[in-house]
């Protein structure tokens, strides 16, 4: 299966977190997984917080990519719209992110980005997410993801 952000139409994957097109950007790669969505990602070093822990804003930005990502996979699901298709039909934005950090994030490590669907309330969509390196959960987060209109 491609990765959601695969399936962003070429005029819609400009985005710095996960735009395909975006040769400077992270271009962020969520899967589905069984429930769940799963990102990896390995930060370059210069993502730098404290030394040997990396900055909280890559973080936030990985956890809006995937969670906006997630949204628009679990509404396809939901509406049982196929996510091999080319152009995927429902996108997302976000409206609210709220992000815990639990514990320092460690560089030259893999981070796993999970989310799991909360709720679907019309165009509003719930995504819990957490990103975990070395199986230990460094942050969690919430995002209200707003489906765009046609
Ligand atoms: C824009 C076109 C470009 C196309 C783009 C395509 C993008 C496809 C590629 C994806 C790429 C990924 C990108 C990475 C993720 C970003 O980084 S996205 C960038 C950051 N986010 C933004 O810039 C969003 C800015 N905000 C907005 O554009 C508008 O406020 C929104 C979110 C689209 C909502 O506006 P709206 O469509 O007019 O909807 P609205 O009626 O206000 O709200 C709908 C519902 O959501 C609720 N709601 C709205 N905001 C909030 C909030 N902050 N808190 C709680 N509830 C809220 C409302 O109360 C309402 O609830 P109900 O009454 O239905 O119960």
């Amino acid at each position: 299966m491609k990765a959601i952000q695969d399936l962003y139409p070429d005029n819609l994957a400009h985005c710095y977190g996960c735009g395909k097109n975006n040769s400077q950007g992270h271009q962020l790669k969520t899967y589905v997984e069984g429930e769940e969505t799963v990102s990896r990602f390995t930060p370059d070093m210069k993502y730098t917080a404290i030394p040997g822990s990396v900055y909280g804003g890559l973080i936030a930005s990985l956890l809006d990519c995937h969670g906006t990502a997630s949204a628009a996979a679990f509404a396809c699901i939901a509406e049982k719209i196929d996510l091999n298709q080319v152009d995927l039909p429902i996108r997302c934005v976000t409206a609210n992110l709220n992000i815990n950090f639990k514990a320092l994030t460690p560089q030259g490590e893999e981070l796993v980005i999970r989310g799991k669907l909360k709720a679907i309330e019309g165009r509003k969509i719930s995504v819990d997410m957490t990103l975990t390196a070395k199986g230990v959960v460094c942050a969690t987060g919430e995002i209200l993801a707003i489906r765009l209109k046609e």
